[in-house]
């Protein structure tokens, strides 16, 4: 394998994506072999971009013959580190916290969320697809004694700093961000935003320039 350093981001992105396809194909397709153009083809990569992406890693597959599907999603698990369950703690027990935690298909991506925050004494104590709301007081404290390292925060925006700092002095070490704010961490600590607001706009404006144009 290469040095990971040198891997491209775009490739670390797409590896997600082809190991769920990998997933579909090896557990409810039962497709036993695939080759790079029709792996490629699902995900409208072209074949090369998927060799390139996988010959980071080291050789999968046979010249001619392609990638055996059980065998390469177990690869790519491996590699992305999804053979395994990550446990995760939710800040924000509100609209989108709710909805993340009753999402059923983390765990395919080997993450599952265990432990929910709130600080608001209506929410604490509530029980959200089995697993009861607790004060945000109660953090370090469960972080510590589970060696949670992957947090993710569902908070209003002027709450996430705050939030996020309370997360890496319990121990956290990447945080999944959904609320729309920059946040501040110390090296070594992996931040990934997920703003659903860019994803609408970008739409929104392809629209407008079509309205605009006619085209
Ligand atoms: N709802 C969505 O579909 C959606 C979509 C995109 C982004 N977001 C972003 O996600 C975040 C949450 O949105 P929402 O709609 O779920 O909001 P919400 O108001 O329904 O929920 C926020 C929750 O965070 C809790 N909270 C606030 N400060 C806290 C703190 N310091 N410690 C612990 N808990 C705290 C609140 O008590 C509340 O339960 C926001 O930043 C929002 O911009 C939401």
């Amino acid at each position: 394998m290469k040095n990971r350093e040198n891997i491209p981001r775009a490739t670390i992105e797409r590896l997600p994506l082809y190991y769920r396809c990998l997933d579909k194909m090896d557990t409810f397709e039962e497709v036993e072999v695939v080759s790079s153009k029709d792996l490629g083809g699902k995900l409208d990569i072209p074949s090369t971009q998927v060799r390139k992406d996988l010959s980071y890693y080291g050789e999968f597959g046979r010249r001619g013959v392609g990638y055996n599907v059980n065998e390469l999603k177990r690869s790519v698990g491996k590699i992305l580190g999804v053979d395994r369950t990550w446990e995760a703690i939710l800040v924000g027990a509100g609209n989108l916290g709710r909805a993340l935690v009753n999402y059923g298909s983390f765990a395919m991506m080997g993450f599952k969320i265990t432990n929910v925050f709130d600080n608001d004494l209506n929410k604490i104590g509530n029980v959200i697809n089995t697993l009861e709301v607790k004060s945000i007081q109660e953090l370090p404290k469960v972080v510590q004694k589970n060696e949670i390292k992957l947090g993710v925060i569902s908070v209003p925006a002027e709450a996430a700093q705050e939030v996020a700092d309370e997360m890496v002095d319990a121990g956290v070490k990447a945080i999944w961000n959904f609320a729309p704010t920059r946040l501040y961490v110390p090296d070594g600590i992996e931040v990934r935003n997920e703003d659903l607001a860019v994803g609408i706009v970008s739409l929104i404006y392809h629209l407008s320039w079509q309205e605009e144009t006619g085209e």
